[in-house]
């Protein structure tokens, strides 16, 4: 009986001990947990690639830092190049550097929306049209992860992304996507379900803003009729001058529908993003799932400029046009050349008018 009495004592006590140190250790595991979190490391834990459809719908506001300053932090692009699209954004507000309010919340995400071309067809203002949408986060330098950075890999590419809460969409633009072979594979195999923006221009007026811009970093640049055609005399367009070949848009955008059905693109035209922004932002919301928040409450016509600016940028409370970058004067093109131009496009704007089932009215 004694015996019995002592051997209950001291299973009751082994069990107390027993609790005691599972308590410890679930406490040390805790502990451990809420320390990893603290630091950062929760949201960067790798998840499967296919999880990041997030519902665009549920909509909540978050405001942010400046999400080029983070491209930096990640080993990013060339300060340069970094430097030289920070440039295209006039005016930008300092100031709206340090209304970092919520930059530890949420998490990092791979962009479900991306602005993939084109080349000076209007992305930037695009962009920054959409970052305006307390739902929208966006990069504002172009990551150039498909076609530059690809090497190294996805997790280098989500850390470059704004954090975002719950049903907010991940943005990014990187123009040259729309023309790189590799692209479509790539962004395919990141999330099939990646809605894909094409700000598209007439590929004539597009070729000469083109033109404009490398003639503004290599003033020696021979003539746009030099450059433009292989034999003067017959007229043959060089195609392979990257400011024509990017113009054909059919042949770009063939390679995209072998990955991506016609239902994840939504074609922007770059004329009339100057000529009723707020119509075609209408669109782009809507594309998007979001509800149309960016109206022609938020533009302006500069009358010095010659475009639409914003009233209220992301993160300023002062009207914003684009950089000086952004619609400047193009140098005049006989226009004999410009309607050789035209001919050649003809067919391949066409055949993009079927493909997308928009004509874009391009003459
Ligand atoms: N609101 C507003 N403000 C200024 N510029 C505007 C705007 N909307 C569209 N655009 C046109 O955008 C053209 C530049 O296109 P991108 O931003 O795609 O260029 S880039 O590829 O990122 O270099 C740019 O081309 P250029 O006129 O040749 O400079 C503009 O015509």
């Amino acid at each position: 009986m004694g015996c019995s009495k002592w051997r209950a004592a001291f299973n009751f006590g082994h069990l107390k001990v027993q609790s005691k140190l599972s308590v410890f250790f679930t406490m040390i595991i805790l502990f451990i947990y809420l320390f990893y979190c603290l630091n950062g490391y929760c949201d960067s834990l790798p998840r499967p690639v296919y999880d990041q459809q997030s519902n665009l719908q549920n909509k909540i506001i978050l405001k942010d830092g400046q999400e080029t300053e983070q491209l930096g932090a990640y080993n990013a692009p060339p300060v340069s190049f970094v430097r030289e699209q920070l440039s295209d954004l006039t005016n930008s507000d300092s100031t709206s550097n340090n209304i970092s309010i919520a930059n530890n919340f949420g998490s990092k995400k791979f962009p479900q929306a991306i602005i993939i071309g084109v080349k000076k067809g209007g992305t930037r203002a695009l962009l920054e049209f959409l970052r305006i949408h307390p739902d929208v986060r966006a990069v504002g330098a172009e990551p150039h992860f498909f076609d530059r950075f690809y090497e190294k890999g996805l997790e280098w590419y989500r850390n470059l992304m704004p954090r975002t809460l719950e049903g907010q969409i991940t943005m990014e633009k990187t123009p040259s996507y729309f023309i790189t072979k590799e692209a479509p594979r790539r962004v395919f195999s990141m999330s099939r379900h990646t809605r894909l923006i094409v700000v598209v221009r007439d590929p004539v007026t597009r070729a000469v803003s083109d033109y404009t811009q490398t003639l503004s970093k290599s003033p020696g640049l021979p003539s746009f009729q030099n450059l433009a055609f292989r034999n003067a005399t017959t007229g043959l367009i060089d195609t392979s001058w990257s400011a024509v070949r990017i113009g054909i848009y059919a042949k770009h955008l063939e390679n995209w529908l072998r990955y991506f059905p016609l239902s994840r693109f939504l074609f922007v035209s770059g004329e009339r993003l100057v000529t009723d922004p707020a119509g075609e932002m209408g669109r782009v919301q809507d594309f998007l799932g979001l509800k149309r928040v960016v109206t022609d409450k938020h533009f302006y016509f500069n009358q010095t400029k010659g475009f639409p600016c914003l009233k209220k940028p992301e993160g300023s409370s002062r009207p914003r046009c684009l950089g000086k970058s952004k619609g400047r004067p193009h140098p005049q093109i006989p226009s004999e050349v410009l309607l050789r131009l035209r001919d050649f496009y003809r067919p391949f704007n066409l055949k993009f008018y079927q493909m997308t089932g928009h004509d874009f009215g391009w003459e």
